[in-house]
């Protein structure tokens, strides 16, 4: 879905680089004292041949070895130097390299966070994941060992063609013809590789995508008993993506082979054609066994080009689809003006709103109007799918109107600053979601400053204290990573604390839908009633209680308010909800009942 055809990639192939680029700049004075040290090391490098030389021409003329010793001495001296600056380029180029990757995962991820609900809702968890962890790897393996290779062979690769000219052009020339083979060679198989691996990177996002699903959902799994048919899927997942980096093997194992065969039989000719030129005198030896060890440095870099080159074009797949995320502007974002909202009373006024989901054709919702005052609690009801997760979505703008509007104390909620909206609404949603850490920072999340006599007094509000004192490690006892060792009700009640301690003016309320034992019930509702006072409250209301104790009741049938009023008003109205009311909750009517979907 992110991965751009390669077509578009060509063109956007300079400007990624670039793109890339800038996370290298801010270290750019690590990154010049590494690239110099690698200068000079390579530059070192280049000496190894004529040393040689040396070497062979002092032991063919000496007659004591004084001689050698110095060569041999000298020789040392420059390894050592060669390994000091060796080794500050490898930490100072890596250094810089983590540091870039570091900033792009942290880059990626912020903006991941930012992003609208629409955008998460059309992708799969495990493909973001895996663009923020296998892109981003692919790109840092280019972004430092390339860059690196890249100018170490560069130096070897014009310092050895200066020497090798040096010592015989004719030689030289020979070895010339061989290399538009080579880029031939190099863009052909570069360009295949790249589409293959674009197709691996596909595959294993969408094993990520099964693992991420699978992990989360293993309790769907296990309950199923259909953990054989989830191998199955994953390593289906898994072959595909095998089979599709096998592919990119063997073009990859077809395409070295041919390029060393090339190096290598160009070198047996250089041998023979020099070899003729030694015996007839018009060469010395030493020459040309430097001029071979050039050759074969040459030979040697050329086989770094390609692999680089191919590489490149790996990480170009990467780049786009990482970027891709980057570029993707949030559709909800505060506007460039937004005003910051004052501290609210609550009244909130849904004017002629409707909704629809993407392009999808059919509303779901049309032409809702709907105002309710500072401090109401507005429960809503209707059958499944008729819109009314979608009505409290809207508040908190998680999406925005398709038409109408929503203000908020008299404010366009699309004129407002996004946070500051935010910071005055609570959720309670069906299922808590707790994240893994203690049951104090869980309900901390509400108020990240909040001292911990707060905390403690919010959790008595939502009568989670006595249980949460009950746990070995009370307050700080961990909760997995979806709160695993916490019941539903007690979840629950975690998340009424937070809301507490968020003292949001308005508050969204999702009911559960499953019963839970009359104690824990009456223990959340109670919470919740504490919760609700004095705020303006949306409740999605599945109990009896909650709708008789609302202000007011909104019927949604279709994505359209059919009914609006008290209990007593709506069951007057001898309406649809009369008509619920008379098959469901008379017959459920002891505590804890659950008004279930009709
Ligand atoms: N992210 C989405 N993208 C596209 N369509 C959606 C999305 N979420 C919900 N819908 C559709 O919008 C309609 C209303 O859904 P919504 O969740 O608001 O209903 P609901 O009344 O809350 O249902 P329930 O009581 O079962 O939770 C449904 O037809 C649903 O298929």
């Amino acid at each position: 879905m992110l991965a751009q055809a390669p077509k578009q990639l060509g063109n956007l192939r300079h400007l990624e680089l670039r793109r890339m680029f800038q996370y290298v700049y801010p270290y750019r004075w690590r990154l010049s004292l590494a690239l110099l040290c690698l200068a000079i090391s390579s530059g070192i490098g280049l000496v190894m041949p004529l040393a040689i030389r040396n070497l062979v021409e002092t032991v063919k003329d000496a007659s004591s070895t004084a001689a050698l010793d110095k060569v041999a001495i000298g020789l040392m001296g420059v390894f050592i130097a060669q390994m000091v600056f060796n080794y500050i380029q490898g930490y100072f180029l890596t250094y810089v390299g983590e540091r870039a990757v570091a900033d792009l995962r942290i880059e990626v991820y912020s903006h991941l966070q930012r992003l609208s609900l629409a955008f998460f809702s059309e992708r799969r968890v495990g493909e973001l994941t895996s663009r923020v962890t296998n892109d981003v790897t692919v790109i840092q393996g280019i972004g430092t060992n390339a860059v690196a290779a890249f100018l170490q062979n560069g130096i070897t690769f014009i310092g050895s063609f200066i020497m090798m000219i040096n010592l015989s052009w004719q030689l030289t020339a020979i070895t010339l013809l061989l290399i538009p083979l080579l880029i031939v060679l190099a863009i052909i198989y570069g360009r295949r590789i790249r589409n293959m691996s674009t197709e691996v990177q596909d595959r294993m996002a969408e094993a990520s995508s099964v693992l991420e699903e699978t992990i989360s959902g293993v309790r769907i799994v296990q309950s199923f008993a259909r953990e054989p048919y989830e191998v199955e899927r994953f390593s289906g997942a898994i072959e595909h993506a095998f089979s599709a980096s096998m592919r990119r093997t063997k073009t990859r194992a077809q395409f070295v082979p041919i390029v060393s065969f090339s190096g290598f039989g160009a070198l047996v000719f250089v041998l023979w054609f020099g070899g003729r030129q030694v015996l007839n005198g018009t060469m010395q030896l030493g020459d040309l066994i430097a001029f071979l060890l050039y050759a074969a440095v040459i030979a040697g870099s050329l086989g770094t080009f390609t692999s680089l080159y191919s590489q490149l074009q790996e990480a170009l797949g990467s780049t786009a689809r990482v970027f891709g995320i980057l570029d993707t502007a949030p559709e909800i974002a505060s506007k460039t003006n937004a005003i910051n909202l004052p501290p609210i009373e609550g009244e909130i006024y849904l004017e002629d709103v409707s909704f629809n989901y993407g392009e999808a054709a059919t509303p779901v919702l049309s032409n809702i109007n709907l105002k309710v005052e500072p401090g109401e609690v507005m429960a809503i009801v209707g059958p499944s799918g008729s819109g009314k997760s979608t009505l409290v979505n809207l508040i908190p703008r998680f999406y925005d109107v398709t038409a109408g509007r929503i203000t908020v104390d008299g404010f366009d909620i699309r004129d407002v600053d996004l946070p500051s909206l935010r910071s005055q609404i609570g959720i309670v949603p069906q299922e808590t979601l707790l994240f893994s850490g203690t049951i104090a920072d869980n309900i901390r999340y509400g108020n990240l400053d909040a001292p911990m006599e707060a905390v403690i007094e919010a959790a008595k509000a939502a009568n989670a204290h006595e249980f949460i004192s009950n746990f070995e490690g009370g307050y700080e006892s961990i909760v997995g990573e979806r709160g695993i060792k916490l019941s539903g009700g007690q979840r629950q009640r975690v998340a009424i604390a937070r809301a507490l301690l968020k003292n949001p003016r308005i508050l969204i309320l999702d009911e559960a839908t499953s019963a839970m034992d009359s104690e824990s019930e009456g223990l959340v509702q109670e919470a919740l009633e504490r919760l609700m006072q004095g705020r303006t409250t949306f409740v999605i209301a599945h109990r009896l209680s909650t709708v008789k104790n609302a202000t007011r009741i909104a019927v949604i049938e279709a994505g359209k308010v059919t009914e609006l009023g008290s209990h007593s008003e709506l069951l007057a109205q001898a309406g649809t909800y009369a008509r619920l009311y008379q098959l469901q909750f008379e017959t459920n009517e002891s505590a804890g009942s659950v008004l279930t979907e009709y």
